[in-house]
């Protein structure tokens, strides 16, 4: 199938770069976005991940036009965009509510944007034509939005998005009110469309595993602050901080005290937990207490030279092809592991992890409320 119809070539990388100087949004006193420098470069995918509140739907809103800015601009490429109003930034939006008009047929949602703008009736039905059967719901084009399914809905809004030729698709929240399965296979299509599309894409999620399967970068904000960018690869495998390594499924966030360190390595150490790890941020780890990093699924059973701990079984999950495990060490520190043995409530366990898999982090105060996280 060609798209060539729906976007033109010259859309892809249409323009070389989006960028947000300084960025600031307050209400009142609260500060939502706090000076966000921001280069989203043509054609990329990029994610803007954070729990709820820390500003991703602000940041999402003053690129759109939706919300004036406090402080700082926006420019794609020369032009400075953030003056314009919404329709003139030539920009799709897709929102988590799907925002479509009940009483209109699919296809005259989809080709609403396209009559507003007074294109002719035939270019019109060929560009929706085109944008229903990208999106696969041709069949579904007489009916109304209420007489289709959540995921057909959600399709029906990207549809009505791209239809328009976009500059930028802006994406905010847009699986949440999906169930799992279908979550998972509309995640697939929004990749698939922005791949064949060439389109330059904008995501606003609090879902990890959503970020790091659809993204070319990520933006971890906190508080109207980023934390960290870099590729999904990057920022999970290299987590700039606790509350990032928390977010990226670093369940465990040891504060302990620090019992030795020589450059790279830190030696964390209490009763009945010995932990060896790889100070991360050049190993400014060297406090009297440090926080050591680690996956529940990187512990293993059994007692290592360098790492070491002894916890007992409280609570445990089955999770086919293994089980989650919550213990409790000697001084009643509760550890997350996930093991592929069976193990019940009652047991004392040893465990053990490689020194690589314990990050070391400065102590930065408490860890944020993540939430459910990624294993
Ligand atoms: N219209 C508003 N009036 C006052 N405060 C607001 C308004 N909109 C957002 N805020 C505040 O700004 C901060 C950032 O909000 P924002 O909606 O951008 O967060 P978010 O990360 O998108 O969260 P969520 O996932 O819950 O939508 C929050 O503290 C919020 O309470």
């Amino acid at each position: 199938m060609s798209h060539s119809g729906v976007l033109p070539g010259k859309l892809r990388g249409g323009f070389r770069e989006l960028r947000m100087e300084g960025v600031t949004r307050r209400f009142g006193q609260a500060v939502a976005l706090d000076r966000l420098d921001l280069t989203i470069e043509g054609g990329e995918f990029l994610a803007l991940l954070g729990p709820s509140g820390c500003g991703k739907s602000t940041a999402l809103n003053c690129l759109a036009g939706l919300l004036p800015l406090s402080d700082g601009g926006i420019w794609l490429d020369d032009e400075r965009i953030d003056g314009l109003p919404p329709e003139r930034r030539g920009f799709g939006m897709v929102f988590q509510n799907y925002a479509l008009f009940p009483h209109l047929s699919v296809r005259r949602n989809v080709g609403f944007g396209l009559a507003v703008r007074r294109l002719p009736k035939a270019e019109i039905a060929r560009r929706v034509d085109e944008a229903l059967a990208l999106v696969e719901l041709s069949e579904h084009a007489g009916k109304l939005p209420g007489q289709l399914s959540g995921g057909q809905q959600q399709r029906v809004a990207i549809a009505r998005a791209v239809v328009l030729r976009p500059r930028l698709v802006l994406m905010d929240e847009p699986l949440s009110n999906l169930d799992a399965k279908l979550r998972l296979q509309m995640r697939t299509e929004i990749r698939r469309l922005h791949q064949s599309l060439g389109l330059t894409t904008v995501y606003v999620t609090h879902d990890q595993e959503e970020a790091l399967a659809l993204a070319d970068r990520i933006v971890v904000l906190r508080g109207g602050l980023v934390e960290q960018v870099g590729s999904p690869e990057e920022v999970y495998t290299y987590p700039a901080n606790t509350y990032v390594a928390g977010f990226m499924g670093y369940r465990n966030l040891l504060d302990l005290p620090v019992a030795a360190h020589d450059g790279a390595r830190v030696i964390l150490a209490e009763p009945g937990m010995r932990l060896t790890g790889l100070a991360q941020r050049g190993g400014r780890a060297g406090g009297a207490r440090a926080v050591a990093a680690v996956r529940p699924h990187d512990f293993r059973l059994g007692s290592g030279r360098d790492n070491a701990l002894q916890v007992r079984v409280e609570v445990v999950e089955f999770h086919g092809r293994e089980v989650a495990a919550e213990g409790v060490t000697e001084t009643g520190r509760v550890v997350h592991v996930r093991l592929p043995e069976r193990v019940a409530p009652g047991d004392r366990i040893d465990l053990t992890v490689p020194v690589e898999r314990v990050l070391v982090y400065p102590v930065d105060g408490p860890a944020a409320d993540l939430g459910e996280v990624p294993e």
